[in-house]
């Protein structure tokens, strides 16, 4: 038997996975609300292939849902931690709930029994969870979870990789062989190593964004066009087409919260890691990037400023806002006064002010978020975006200008429908530094 504690994007997947591949999972949550809607087949997220998971899972008997961590870890021989590590304020990763769980399920695991985190935990936390355990029978085995949201289940069940890294190389074997039938190959390291990989890898990607999204800027500069550019770059291998796409910088539950965890564990041991920090700054310069260009659409001030955004999400295809670019760039211009009406297909109700994000109404569809706003500025790459009718929106738009932050509007469309895209990383068709100067010159 193998419990998931956390029933999360990490855990819910985790668990529905684990039980399509033939082992029998129970998942223990503190949440007693998800936990019911769980068991009556109900998920609670965005997330493809989920739905059908759960209910073949619960059909079989294989995978059950049980209120609180200690129900569910005392029947197991293995149990996974699927726990929230977040930023603790300080930039460190908040472990409190991982410790508090351990303390909580150790008295009651099973002999033999082998705990594994699967949670983003600094470096170390497994050496701390061992001697927090502190029972010579219990393997601790690190085994972190690379999925992307949105495409959890396909990423789980064809990884790249598995990488289990534990102190005691038995227990780390025994944890890659419940993944043998996907037939990824195991990366089997120490503890340490296995921490540091996740911490590495997402910082990385974080930083070929960052990289992405300076070229971006300079494209526009220079009269290139970032598009191009990393398709003439992604063609070698050493650097591969994917994870280039230039946007209003990068977000979501984890690249935030992990590089600012890396930078903290680097500072920790008194070893300079200068990109890091680059990486995250040139994040927020990103994000000012996009809402400078909105500012200048309406003409230079944002004051009282009707402005429409399409997509909340930090991407296409999840439902979560966690911190989300989008959000970030709204923050931006509600500081300069904006007053914003967004649509996200994800996103039903209107969303109150929080210390990060700023009161947004939340339309119905692109068109009516569309209505009477002075700029429309798309930031999720939903797809729905590409197809919606540009001429409907110019009839209802009050400006005459879209900014495109995911490069998802076709300029030659919307200039039939009477509207001005400024794109990212390239000039606009009606960019006055373009030269030569299109027939017709700018629409707005
Ligand atoms: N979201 C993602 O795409 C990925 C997340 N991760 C990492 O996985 C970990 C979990 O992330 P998410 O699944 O996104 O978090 P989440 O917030 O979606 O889920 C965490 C779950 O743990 C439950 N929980 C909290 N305290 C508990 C307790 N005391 N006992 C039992 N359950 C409890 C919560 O109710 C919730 O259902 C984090 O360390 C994250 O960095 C790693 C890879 C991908
Ligand atoms: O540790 C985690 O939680 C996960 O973090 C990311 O996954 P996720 O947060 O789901 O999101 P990504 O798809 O990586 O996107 C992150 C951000 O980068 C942006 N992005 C991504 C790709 C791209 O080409 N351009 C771009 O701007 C997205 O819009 C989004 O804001 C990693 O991709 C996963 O491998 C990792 O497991």
């Amino acid at each position: 038997m193998i419990a998931v504690i956390g029933s999360g994007y990490v855990g819910l997947t985790t668990g529905a996975c684990l039980a399509s591949l033939g082992h029998p999972v129970v998942c223990g949550d503190v949440d007693l609300d998800k936990v019911e809607r769980l068991q009556r087949g109900e998920v609670p997220i965005l997330e493809d292939g989920l739905p059908e998971l759960l209910h073949a899972g619960l059909a079989a008997g294989t995978l059950e849902f049980v209120h609180g961590a200690v129900a569910a870890a005392e029947r197991a021989e293995y149990v996974f931690l699927c726990l929230p590590t977040p930023d603790g304020g300080d930039g460190r990763a908040d472990l409190r709930i991982v410790h508090a769980v351990v303390a909580e399920i150790a008295p009651h695991l099973r002999p033999g029994a082998v705990l594994v985190t699967k949670s983003t935990v600094p470096v170390g936390t497994a050496a701390e969870i061992t001697a927090a355990v502190d029972r010579p029978d219990v393997a601790v085995v690190s085994n972190p979870e690379f999925l992307q949201e949105g495409s959890a289940v396909r990423n789980f069940l064809h990884p790249d990789r598995i990488v289990v890294g534990s102190d005691d190389r038995a227990a780390a074997a025994a944890v890659a062989a419940l993944y043998a039938p996907l037939g990824a190959p195991a990366v089997v390291t120490s503890a340490a190593s296995a921490e540091l990989i996740k911490y590495a890898f997402n910082a990385f990607l974080a930083t070929k964004l960052s990289f992405v999204n300076a070229v971006a800027a300079l494209a526009e500069a220079v009269g290139a066009d970032v598009a191009e550019v990393t398709h003439g770059m992604g063609f070698d291998e050493r650097i591969g087409p994917r994870f280039l796409q230039a946007g209003p910088g990068w977000g979501g539950s984890c690249f935030p919260k992990d590089t600012r965890a890396l930078a903290t564990i680097a500072d920790d041991h008194g070893v300079p890691f200068p990109v890091l920090a680059a990486t995250v700054t040139a994040n927020e310069l990103a994000k000012d990037h996009v809402a400078d260009k909105v500012r200048r659409a309406a003409g230079g001030s944002l004051a009282g400023a009707p402005v429409a955004l399409w997509g909340l999400t930090f991407k296409a295809g999840t439902d979560d806002l966690r911190d989300s670019p989008a959000l970030a760039v709204a923050q931006r211009l509600a500081a300069e006064g904006a007053v914003l009406t967004a649509y996200d297909p994800a996103i039903g109700a209107d969303l109150p002010a929080t210390a990060d994000r700023p009161a947004i109404r939340v339309a119905a569809d692109p068109y009516r978020a569309a209505e009477g706003a002075a700029v429309l500025v798309v930031l999720t790459e939903w797809p729905e975006f590409r197809t919606v009718d540009l001429a409907r929106v110019a009839a209802v738009l009050d400006g005459r200008t879209v900014v495109d932050a995911r490069g998802v509007v076709d300029e030659d469309v919307a200039a039939a429908a009477g509207l001005a895209v400024v794109p990212l990383g390239r000039r606009g068709r009606f960019d006055p530094d373009r030269s030569p100067e299109p027939a017709g010159g700018a629409v707005a």
